[in-house]
């Protein structure tokens, strides 16, 4: 599949969104949390479809922002449900910093692509046979972190493990402790994370570790049977962006520690 150019009103839009570089003492690092929804708050047709919202002017976008973080990040039910590639389509810049579609077309896409991460304490998912695991072989993407609750007694090939222990209180993974070790222990400084539900879910409530909030909204309703995201108390957005595109918008934003 080749990428349309991206919309050139999309660069300064995004622009404030984008990873800045944290100082070396920050323990984690920069987060955007970035999904495509339907106008009823739905991520896909039901549990484990994959469901394509976004248009190709707004799946370019989602390109984009890959281009300009160093991780990936999505839970395990979303690698299942969907076989995602995670790699990184768009081309990038020139010398001159401008946007161009055509200047690196020619380099091999795994430069461009950031480093998949997936959260899957209990190692359903495989990169043996993936999409992911095609593309790395083909020199289009990197090879995954898998998050995980123990070490596999057969580690995949290529995969590399990050062991990571449970909130006792939530009984999931600690969110800060994860970032900073993807930080401390893979030098990723910034991370972008896709979804899915169960994950938007968590990190919508988190203004701590959440730096921008990047949602497209597609013109479609999936329905009652779709897979709705929606935190489990009201949170407060600032900074809101819009974009307006021929069919989707997308809305731009960081999460705030107040109350409604
Ligand atoms: N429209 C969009 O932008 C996107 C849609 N999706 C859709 O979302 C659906 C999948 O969503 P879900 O089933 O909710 O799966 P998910 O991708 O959120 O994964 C949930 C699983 O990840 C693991 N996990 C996540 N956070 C964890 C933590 N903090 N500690 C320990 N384990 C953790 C657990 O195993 C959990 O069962 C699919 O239908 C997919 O197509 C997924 C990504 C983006
Ligand atoms: N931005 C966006 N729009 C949609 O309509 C989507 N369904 C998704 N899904 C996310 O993208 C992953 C698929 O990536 P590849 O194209 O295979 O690289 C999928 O797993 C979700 O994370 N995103």
């Amino acid at each position: 599949m080749s990428l349309d150019p991206l919309r050139p009103d999309l660069v300064p839009f995004l622009q404030e969104y984008l990873p800045t570089v944290r100082s070396s003492s920050d323990s984690r690092p920069f987060v955007t949390l970035t999904y495509a929804q339907s106008l009823d708050a739905r991520i896909s047709l039901g549990p484990g479809i994959r469901t394509a919202i976004s248009d190709m002017e707004t799946k370019v976008m989602t390109h984009y922002l890959r281009y300009h973080h160093a991780g990936i990040l999505v839970g395990a039910g979303t690698a299942l449900a969907d076989d995602p590639g995670l790699n990184c389509k768009w081309p990038g810049r020139d010398e001159q910093g401008q946007d161009n579609d055509e200047v690196r077309k020619d380099e091999p896409l795994s430069l461009h692509s950031p480093t998949p991460i997936i959260i899957d304490p209990s190692q359903k998912w495989r990169f043996t046979g993936s999409k992911m695991q095609q593309l790395f072989a083909a020199g289009e993407g990197k090879p995954p972190i898998v998050v995980v609750e123990r070490l596999p007694e057969a580690p995949e090939k290529d995969v590399r493990y990050l062991v990571a222990s449970r909130d006792a209180a939530t009984g999931q993974f600690d969110w800060p402790w994860l970032l900073g070790a993807l930080k401390s222990q893979f030098q990723l400084d910034s991370v972008m994370v896709e979804g899915g539900a169960c994950v938007i879910k968590a990190l919508l409530a988190r203004p701590d570790v959440v730096d921008s909030l990047v949602v497209t909204v597609g013109s479609t309703y999936l329905g009652a049977g779709g897979v709705a995201v929606s935190p489990a108390t009201p949170v407060k957005l600032s900074d809101v962006s819009w974009w307006r595109g021929k069919r989707d918008s997308i809305m731009a934003a960081r999460l705030t520690q107040q109350s409604m």
